[in-house]
């Protein structure tokens, strides 16, 4: 079930959909490019949108209260309002209350909230609940990076890159905690966009 829209992808209707497309465009849907097209958009889609299905597993935990960052977390979205990709990297930080999950699981989080129609904000606001939720800690800090597809190839045809932050607790007030975070998040920014 799609948690947020309440419906499951309909293959059926994004491939006749897709034929749509195909033909207002004034492609010929049946020419042998283009013979399977439809059916392989819907299967990209049900592929590009399985974070609306998908749960963490939360199996592991072990105890600890030092701080603990993941850098250079890669991702794939879709952006909303024009359903191109935007991609690129988060980094993520806590410091627990003793309770830390595991290594992966911050990885599978965030592919959780990006493979959806998403808008990087809300992305990086549901990577940072999700983290608060299950370690039980407020101190939560986290950074997205990403290039849009979007900017970069339609409308303003520019290649700014867009870096969203989610801080939590003491992240919003302790100015050193953060810049320790961003020291050790340095060697792991985004690369330069090259085309
Ligand atoms: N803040 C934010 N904006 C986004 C994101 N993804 C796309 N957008 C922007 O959403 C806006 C939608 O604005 P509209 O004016 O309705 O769309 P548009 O006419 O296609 O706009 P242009 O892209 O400027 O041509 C655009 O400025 C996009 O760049 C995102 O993740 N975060
Ligand atoms: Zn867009």
């Amino acid at each position: 079930m799609n948690k947020e829209s309440g419906t499951k992808i309909d293959k059926a209707k994004v491939s006749k959909a897709m034929r749509s497309i195909l033909e207002a465009i004034g492609e010929d849907p049946d020419r042998e490019g283009l013979r399977d097209t439809p059916r392989r958009v819907a299967d990209m889609y049900e592929e590009l949108l399985e974070g609306y299905e998908s749960e963490v597993d939360y199996t592991w935990f072990t105890e600890s209260t030092d701080l603990v960052v993941i850098a250079g977390i890669k991702f794939y979205s879709l952006c909303e309002h024009h359903v191109l990709p935007f991609m690129g990297l988060a980094h993520v930080a806590y410091v627990p209350r003793g309770k830390v999950i595991g290594l992966s699981k911050i990885p599978r989080i965030v592919q959780k909230y990006a493979r959806r129609l998403q808008i990087q904000e809300r992305m990086t606001h549901q990577i940072a609940q999700e983290i608060m939720e299950t370690t039980g800690s407020p101190d939560v800090m986290v950074v997205t990076e990403a290039y849009h597809l979007c900017v970069i190839m339609r409308g303003a045809k520019n290649t700014a890159a867009m870096v969203s932050m989610g801080l939590r607790g003491a992240f919003k007030t302790d100015k050193e905690l953060r810049g320790e975070v961003y020291e050790m998040i340095r060697p792991y920014r985004l690369p330069k966009w090259v085309l």
